[in-house]
């Protein structure tokens, strides 16, 4: 690549944070090795997903493709889409867009609150063959896997679940009770998920409300995933365990999930936040940061 520094903004949903470039005139593809490198938090910018906005094919507002901080590239990232959302609305003075990924055409919109978004994730899917598990299962509700001795399992018959991308999720009693951080390296490449899977621990404390954590596949523990707070919010009403309407609590906040009777798709409403802007230079693959993010503009408006 050409030396060159180029522009970047960091933003997160919940503190799921992104490294976003907008390469819808200038078009960036960076190797697995640079992503990782930048996404390292020891040594590079530090992100859990990088975020490239690029031109649509389909004529819709922007594509995002999608990076794991281990540079893998996967189709789909709630929180990312609610950020993408927001900084196209706020582009084109809009109150919603479109927006083009991997898995599909999704829709977000402008909610009631600053800086708070919803995205119509559209439907989830049930079907072992397209989560994708390794195996037929006629009812994914409470799949086949445990971990732990055979007789006293640690964690068992998760749910699986597809929002664009697959997800493990294991009822518990206590979200804290159990080594997410040991079991969920295994969990996540588990032959049963030929692509791997965002693991979900989730414990339903009160009526309709619900505690997750999460580890991402392609990064580890992260303080919010979107499309795990929709997996979660869907694979409880489905079980007839809530209602339709949900509030996950993930570790960076609250993310409200409503399942629609209507079409069932599923809708993800949360904050966003733009943390600053920087650039990075791709000779050295050294970063620096050059602007301010939502913080500071809203206490320079409070003063
Ligand atoms: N943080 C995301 C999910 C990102 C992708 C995921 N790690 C995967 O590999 O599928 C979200 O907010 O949904």
């Amino acid at each position: 690549m050409a030396s060159e520094t180029r522009p970047f903004l960091k933003m997160n949903g919940l503190g799921n944070d992104f490294v976003v470039w907008d390469a819808r005139v200038d078009p960036l593809r960076l190797s697995p090795e640079v992503v990782a490198r930048l996404g390292d938090r020891e040594t590079g910018i530090g992100f859990d997903q990088m975020i490239t906005v690029e031109r649509s094919s389909f004529g819709v507002d922007a594509f995002m493709r999608i990076h794991n901080q281990n540079g893998g590239e996967v189709s789909a990232c709630g929180n990312a889409t609610r950020c993408i959302g927001r900084l196209l609305m706020e582009e084109a003075g809009k109150d919603l867009v479109t927006i083009e990924t991997a898995a599909g055409l999704l829709h977000a919109f402008d909610a009631e609150g600053p800086r708070t978004v919803t995205v119509d994730m559209g439907k989830p899917r049930f079907e072992w063959d397209q989560i994708p598990l390794a195996e037929e299962f006629a009812d994914t509700r409470a799949i086949e896997l445990q971990i732990g001795p055979i007789d006293d399992p640690v964690l068992h018959t998760p749910a699986a679940v597809s929002m664009g991308n697959p997800h493990a999720i294991f009822w518990v009693d206590d979200v804290e009770g159990y080594e997410l951080e040991r079991f969920g390296p295994l969990l996540e490449q588990h032959p049963i998920f030929p692509e791997g899977a965002n693991i979900s621990l989730a414990h339903i404390f009160d009526e309709d409300q619900i505690r997750v954590k999460v580890w991402e596949r392609g990064v580890g523990l992260t303080l919010a995933c979107g499309t795990a707070a929709c997996a979660v919010g869907v694979a409880a009403a489905r079980d007839g365990k809530t209602g339709r309407k949900t509030t996950i609590h993930l570790p960076g906040g609250p993310i409200g999930i409503e399942w629609r009777e209507s079409d069932e798709h599923v809708l993800m409403t949360g904050l966003t936040e733009v943390e600053f802007e920087g650039e990075v230079d791709f000779e050295t693959l050294t970063w620096r940061k050059t602007g301010a993010g939502d913080a500071s503009t809203e206490a320079e408006a409070a003063s």
